[in-house]
């Protein structure tokens, strides 16, 4: 009890200290829904934010009123659904999250989202290109594989694009690795790391055991544990039956993401988490974004981590992945072509 009371006043001093340091506003867009308000709650809890804007097409200033009510001091509000709204929402914004757009239902691939989801994003991406070409834009919206590449493009076009400030947030995907294993393993998740590259969907979703705590995983243990992750999102959109997909742990690790972001902003060195990026790693083989592990900075992506060394049944998981991503990748970049 002494030492949980201890780490608890550390946390608070080193937090409080932060917060001082620099001024910083995060903006979610699709604030509304089943991610966006938990992780609109847990953006307000962190003592690195001072400035929350919350938009959504519906109940953005209703979700706004009710977190406003919490005693931290961070201000939060809440932008009415209009071109005029989301603008203010979005100017000055150092962090947008992106978790606006329509989740799966059984029987759905994240790339039956793409007809729905690929105007919304492309939308909200022209509208912070114009507002907020400075900030560090985070994709929740699936299929994240392709919404990526179109907010890349939609920034190209208007000739703001710094591909150190987009990023797919798969933060989740590394997150369900750790506790899949520590599952399997009887272990503390908080003590196990699994590196997760690739994209965010299927088989594009590449596990690294071989670099994990537990390289030994082999066989029909280790061919489980791989689908168990490739596919935890099914796991969850099956759970809910037709209420939709992860929100909570998405919350979860999208707040994770952004705190890593605003840390690395706030001169903490050394922070590294796994995210889909502008990547050099597989650009000779045409795959334009891939997710690995990528040290952030101030200015948001420092440097992206090589992938490291990989067995020959992950080199087989890499092969099935770069063609599925190729394929994705491109499905965002001419969506915009064809519908700028
Ligand atoms: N990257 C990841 O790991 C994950 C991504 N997702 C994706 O996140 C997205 C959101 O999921 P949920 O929150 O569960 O869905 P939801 O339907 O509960 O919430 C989506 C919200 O977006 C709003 N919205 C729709 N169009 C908008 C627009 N043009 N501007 C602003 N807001 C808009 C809706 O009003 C709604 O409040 C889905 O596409 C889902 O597939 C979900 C889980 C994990
Ligand atoms: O499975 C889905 O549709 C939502 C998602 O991306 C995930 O949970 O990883």
């Amino acid at each position: 009890m002494f030492a949980a009371r201890q780490s608890f006043g550390v946390f608070q001093k080193r937090a409080f200290s932060a917060s001082a340091r620099q001024a910083s506003k995060v903006t979610v867009l699709g604030a509304a829904g089943g991610i966006g308000q938990p992780l609109s709650l847990l953006m307000k809890l962190n003592p690195r934010v001072s400035q929350l804007a919350l938009y959504d097409i519906r109940g953005g200033p209703g979700v706004a009123a009710d977190l406003s009510h919490i005693n931290t001091n961070s201000t939060v509000t809440g932008y009415e659904p209009t071109a005029s709204g989301l603008k203010e929402a979005l100017t000055d914004a150092e962090i947008v999250l992106i978790p606006a757009g329509v989740p799966r239902k059984p029987g759905m691939t994240r790339d039956d989202l793409f007809n729905t989801n690929a105007s919304i994003v492309r939308d909200l991406a022209k509208a912070a290109a114009d507002a907020s070409p400075n900030a560090k834009i985070l994709v929740i919206s699936n299929p994240v594989n392709s919404t990526v590449p179109i907010v890349a493009e939609v920034f190209k076009s208007k000739g703001v694009y710094n591909p150190k400030r987009l990023f797919g947030v798969t933060t989740l995907d590394v997150v369900r690795a750790s506790r899949f294993i520590s599952q399997v393993k009887k272990t503390d998740p908080a003590n196990e790391e699994v590196p997760v590259v690739g994209g965010h969907s299927g088989v594009t979703i590449v596990p690294l055991l071989s670099q994990s705590n537990h390289a030994d995983i082999e066989g029909e243990t280790r061919d489980a544990l791989v689908n168990r992750i490739q596919f935890g999102g099914d796991e969850v959109v099956k759970a809910k039956d037709g209420a939709g997909s992860a929100t909570l742990s998405m919350a979860f690790a999208g707040a994770r993401f952004a705190e890593s972001l605003l840390k690395a902003a706030q001169g903490v060195k050394g922070v590294i988490e796994p995210t889909f990026v502008d990547s050099p790693l597989y650009k000779d083989q045409g795959v334009e974004f891939f997710a690995s592990r990528v040290e952030l900075g101030p200015e948001g992506v420092k440097e992206i981590l090589p992938v490291g060394q990989v067995n020959a049944y992950e080199e087989k998981l890499l092969e099935a992945c770069l063609g599925d991503l190729k394929k994705n990748i491109k499905k965002g970049v001419d969506f915009v072509a064809q519908n700028p």
